[in-house]
């Protein structure tokens, strides 16, 4: 047997120090990022795409120089840890799969995903984005899809696909919980104060914020990591509250807003659900959770209305 529960140090992507659960074999070295408790293993796909995952990533003392693999590690353990505290969910699939992440995939691959069966990041290309694991919300939001995959399992295209982006976007938003941004960690490290995409503006980043706004073609699976930004104003306008299209909603907290997704997603969404669906599933999860006339409920009506989906 090894050492199966040592913490390991190294530094993440920009730079910051980390600790996070290794595995040692019993001398003590090498060590893995292999965390046994919540069967998470980190792997370097050595700019390859082929023969996934690549090699377990090792390191002859608990100290790991390979700032990709520490914050691909790292923000999966407390991705895991948010779903479990919150949510009671073990797990992307409740039932204690093993995590597998692979950094370093592809030639400066510009891309993060969920291939059904492992996390992928890629290295970027330096100019749009720099190594795409050191950003909690991009990490939170990969592994949401691998949850939305086994629970609603929307279809990725189409309205079903905004909503399954915008899942992704709003627990990752809600997990790397600083701001309402997605990305701004990694996206165009030459440029600052910029981000990927933002549920508070949508716009701001092209996306739409009112159905009547939305994408009607064929790219991107149409429009799915466009008209996702209609959802996340509605989640955004849940959570912190505003007036929008002179619609004016009460916001009732970041944790109440995930909550009424999580369940939603998990009893209510069905794997083509459209946005009206989705207003439903919100209305009556929310109810669910706080009661019939609650604010809650209110909050969730007026944010639908506000972004056209009555
Ligand atoms: C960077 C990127 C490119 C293409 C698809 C995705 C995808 O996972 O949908 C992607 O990752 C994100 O959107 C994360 C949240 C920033
Ligand atoms: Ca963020
Ligand atoms: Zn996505």
């Amino acid at each position: 047997n090894a050492l199966q529960h040592v913490t390991g140090h190294g530094k993440g992507v920009l730079g910051d120090d980390k600790n996070f659960d290794v595995r040692c074999e019993t001398s003590g070295s090498p060590c893995y990022l292999d965390d046994v408790n919540r069967k998470i293993q980190t792997y370097d796909a050595e700019k390859q795409d082929q023969n996934l995952p690549g090699k377990l990533i090792k390191s002859s003392s608990t100290t790991f120089n390979e700032p990709a693999g520490v914050d691909a590690h790292t923000y999966a353990e407390k991705t895991f840890d948010f779903y479990k505290k919150k949510f009671g969910r073990n797990s992307f699939d409740d039932k204690g799969g093993k995590l597998i992440s692979s950094v370093h995939v592809g030639d400066k691959w510009n891309n993060a995903a969920w291939d059904g069966k492992q996390m992928l990041y890629g290295d970027g290309d330096g100019k749009v984005f720099t190594m795409l694991s050191g950003s909690l919300d991009v990490v939170a939001h990969e592994l949401t899809h691998a949850v939305t995959e086994n629970t609603a399992n929307l279809q990725y295209w189409g309205e079903s696909g905004a909503l399954n982006e915008s899942i992704s976007d709003i627990m990752g938003a809600t997990i790397d919980s600083k701001n309402w941004l997605l990305g701004e960690d990694i996206y165009t490290p030459d440029k600052s104060g910029d981000a990927l995409r933002s549920l508070a503006d949508p716009p701001k980043y092209k996306q739409p914020d009112h159905y009547k706004d939305r994408y009607i073609g064929f790219q991107d699976n149409g429009g799915v990591h466009t008209n996702s930004g209609i959802n996340n104003k509605a989640a955004y306008l849940i959570a912190a509250g505003g007036t929008h299209h002179q619609v004016k909603v009460q916001g009732i907290g970041r944790d109440k807003m995930s909550a009424i997704y999580y369940r939603a997603l998990t009893l209510y969404l069905t794997p083509n659900a459209d946005f009206a669906e989705m207003r439903k599933a919100a209305i009556e999860s929310a109810t669910d959770l706080y009661g019939a006339n609650s604010a809650e409920v209110t909050a969730v009506k007026k944010a639908y209305d506000s972004i056209g989906v009555n």
